[in-house]
């Protein structure tokens, strides 16, 4: 792709990310544009913005071609990111629009900074209490001392902007200007590091010649948790810095980003940007220009950082790389992963795949020799791996309403009074998964959904964990009208915290779980105090599996450690294999050694053994040739189709007419298996039907795939999605 300059009066081709198929032209203003700039267009009686894509197609009435609005004052879109949007949005089948959007995602692009004005709280009260006050206060109370552009602040907390002009009307809320944008301060990367191993100093050094040969490679980083994965990468990082050359990490949850800041700026002097969902608006345009001019040196954020404009980014760290939240599972269905590749062989940058127990994707690809693979075996220092042993929940039963065998309870009531955590992993939100009547044996359901409602005891509500409708716990059966018969079944972390409540009361407790209303930063600080001792026994679910660094914790009990293998899906093994080494590798991490029991009632099962085993490579070994016998990925190709509509039969035709159409897929070397009702047929009130179509990996299934989906056009409301190198298959 060119760089290339257009006359005033030419035509350009704007790119929007308004959904429409297609570039628009317009005429270029007064002083001509750059391809990749990026422009504000009318469309229809509306502004919208849009990045010139290159010279206009003219195949529109030239007399009614409109002039390109403005021209913003932020730097150009580079060819490689243009080429970035377009690879991406080929790759996933998705409109270009759609992916420019994932790249824009900050507001106000064009407004230079110091000109907005915000809203800022001051330590007057109103005279008078309302809701939506009450509401504004508390945000800005926990938003400490930060001022909210008054759209955003009414859009954030859900208020007209009349309660904000009220609040400052009576001096609760002063206007001021906003000051510039913060400035990024400079990282250093001379600073020294922490003294390494002989271990971590030889991947350090292997890392940092990759990213000084400032070309493209991928490196997977396997070490075993707590072998210093992360101080290891941070050279990578360093070497990137001291080249000038931006770098970028990844992080699979929001609430690891505290801990992980805190060590960049004990490492290089300051914070790096961030970039994730619990980031204010302002901060996004922060951030997104201070990328975009190469100010921001160094990005941690969630998978959507990847869609930043870096100038010149030369190293991309997906830590935790095997986490299934890289995938986004809604709008655009890409793997953040797989796209950091793609995005660094673009861009000349190296990239680093960390992780104790990889995809098998990674794992595969360093076994073929298309990615490099350093091996970390040890924990750093004198801590060791955890001792892991099967609980056999058939010598040891449950007892009724209880989750916790009377082994690990004593392992549990031996570490509380020594002083030391215990971590009791469950992967269950809520308080139970299912409410079921006693009498006639209903079962409390979505009215939405093909799901049934998990009860959250801690809000008083039922809740469907697909749309997030709720509502109230009945006092009687909906179905028989009998009080008093409806029963709670199965726990989730509330009521395993319930529990842990009565057989240890002396104890402090806390729970952890991806659903609880607690902001960013609120979670982020909650982690910090449970790292420094806050709780004796920590409950949660896999949010606690990743990453986290505890201290004082040398017990982790995996409650359930059969859960994720019912069901058969692709991943099943793999996935429980990662959850259950990555949780028990949260024990021991200091110099007392750690010990993780694993409630199971087949302890005999290959997965288990596995788990139990250490003999890791033995897995991924036997996982790969069982997917190698079955053609599945990474040995073969997938792609998920979705059809969903509104009406039950109409959306199958649907299914059917594309059905009907499997003689291309077949010709062109593909298998087509559907539709079927998806296993949860019903979201949303809308009819979910699936199919699968497999290829052989070295097939080029996205052409293949447009010509076959081309042909069936679904009415309004109807929709075909298709999911490349599909995670899910709910
Ligand atoms: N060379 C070192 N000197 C001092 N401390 C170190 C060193 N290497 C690792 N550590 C410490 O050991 C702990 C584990 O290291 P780190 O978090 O980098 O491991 P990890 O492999 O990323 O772990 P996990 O995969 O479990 O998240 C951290 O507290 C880290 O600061
Ligand atoms: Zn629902």
């Amino acid at each position: 792709m060119t760089d290339a300059f257009l006359p005033e009066r030419a035509l350009a081709a704007v790119l929007t990310t308004q959904p429409l198929d297609r570039t628009l032209d317009y005429r270029v203003p007064e002083g001509g544009v750059r391809v990749g700039a990026f422009v504000a267009v009318p469309l229809g009686p509306r502004k919208v913005l849009g990045v010139v894509w290159g010279p206009g197609q003219g195949d529109y009435d030239r007399a009614k071609i409109r002039a390109i609005s403005a021209v913003l004052d932020v730097p150009v879109m580079p060819p490689v990111m243009r080429d970035f949007v377009e690879r991406v949005a080929d790759y996933t089948m998705t409109p270009l629009p759609a992916v420019l959007r994932l790249a824009t995602r900050a507001p106000g692009l064009g407004e230079p900074p110091g000109k907005r004005h915000v809203l800022r709280l001051t330590d007057a009260r109103p005279d008078r209490m309302t809701d939506a006050r009450t509401r504004v206060i508390a945000f800005l109370e926990e938003h400490e001392g930060m001022g909210f552009a008054p759209g955003e602040l009414a859009g954030l907390v859900g208020v007209t902007s009349s309660v904000l002009k009220g609040l400052e009307g009576q001096g609760v809320l002063v206007r001021e200007a906003a000051p510039r944008d913060a400035p990024f301060l400079p990282l250093d990367p001379s600073r020294p590091g922490k003294d390494l191993s002989g271990d971590q100093r030889r991947a350090a050094a292997q890392l940092r010649e990759a990213v000084r040969g400032r070309s493209y490679g991928t490196t997977l980083l396997k070490g075993v948790t707590g072998s210093g994965k992360t101080e290891v990468y941070l050279e990578a990082v360093a070497e990137c810095l001291a080249q000038g050359r931006q770098a970028l990490v990844l992080l699979p949850e929001i609430a690891l980003t505290g801990e992980f800041i805190a060590r960049v700026q004990a490492r290089f002097g300051q914070e790096p940007a961030e970039w994730h969902s619990g980031v204010t608006q302002a901060g996004r345009r922060r951030v997104w220009l201070g990328v975009a001019e190469g100010r921001a040196q160094l990005v941690v954020g969630a998978r959507s950082a990847l869609f930043l404009p870096f100038t010149d980014l030369g190293l991309v760290i997906v830590d935790e790389e095997h986490d299934p939240s890289y995938k986004q599972e809604d709008g655009v269905l890409y793997s953040a992963r797989d796209m950091a590749v793609l995005r660094a062989s673009l861009s000349g940058a190296q990239v680093v795949l960390a992780s104790a127990t990889p995809s098998l994707e990674s794992w595969a690809n360093a076994d073929a020799g298309k990615y490099a693979r350093i091996d970390l075996t040890e924990r750093f220092g004198a801590a060791v791996l955890p001792e892991m042993r099967a609980l056999d929940l058939r010598i040891d039963p449950l007892e009724r309403e209880s989750w916790i065998s009377e082994p690990l309870a004593s392992a549990v009531r031996q570490r509380v009074e020594a002083g030391e955590q215990s971590l009791l992993f469950l992967n269950r939100r809520g308080y139970a998964p299912l409410t079921m009547c006693r009498a006639c044996g209903h079962q409390i359901g979505c009215d939405q959904c093909d799901a049934r409602m998990v009860e959250h005891r801690f809000l008083g509500r039922l809740m469907c964990h697909q749309c997030g409708a709720q509502k109230p716990i009945p006092s009687e059966c909906p179905n028989c009208g009998n009080p008093d018969h409806l029963a709670a079944l199965g726990p989730g972390v509330e009521r395993l915290a319930e529990e842990v409540a009565r057989r240890f009361p002396e104890a402090r407790t806390a729970v952890l779980s991806s659903d609880m209303t607690m902001s960013a930063r609120a979670l982020k600080a909650r982690i910090e105090e449970i790292a420094g001792g806050a709780a004796d026994i920590v409950i949660g679910t896999q949010m606690v599996a990743k990453g986290h660094n505890f201290p004082l914790l040398t017990l982790v009990g995996v409650i359930d450690a059969d859960l994720g293998l019912q069901g058969g899906e692709l991943r099943a093994a793999e996935r429980t294999f990662q959850l259950i080494r990555q949780v028990a590798g949260r024990a021991g991490r200091a110099e007392k050694p750690g010990l993780a029991l694993i409630q199971t009632h087949q302890p005999e099962h290959p997965v288990i053994r596995a788990i139990l085993g250490g003999d890791e490579e033995a897995f991924w070994r036997a996982e790969a040739a069982q997917r190698q016998a079955a053609g599945a990925p990474p040995y073969g190709r997938m792609a998920g189709i979705i059809v969903s509509g509104p009406e039950e039969r109409e959306t199958f035709e649907l299914a059917r007419a594309l059905a009907a159409r499997a003689g291309m897929l077949t010709q062109a070397g593909a298998q087509l298996f559907g539709p079927a009702p998806a296993p949860i047929a019903r979201i949303r009130g809308r009819t979910r039907v699936r199919l699968l179509v497999k290829a052989a990996k070295g097939l080029a299934l996205q052409p293949v795939l447009a010509r076959w989906v081309e042909g069936v056009v679904p009415r309004a409301n109807y929709r075909i999605q298709i999911d490349i190198d599909p995670q899910s298959f709910f």
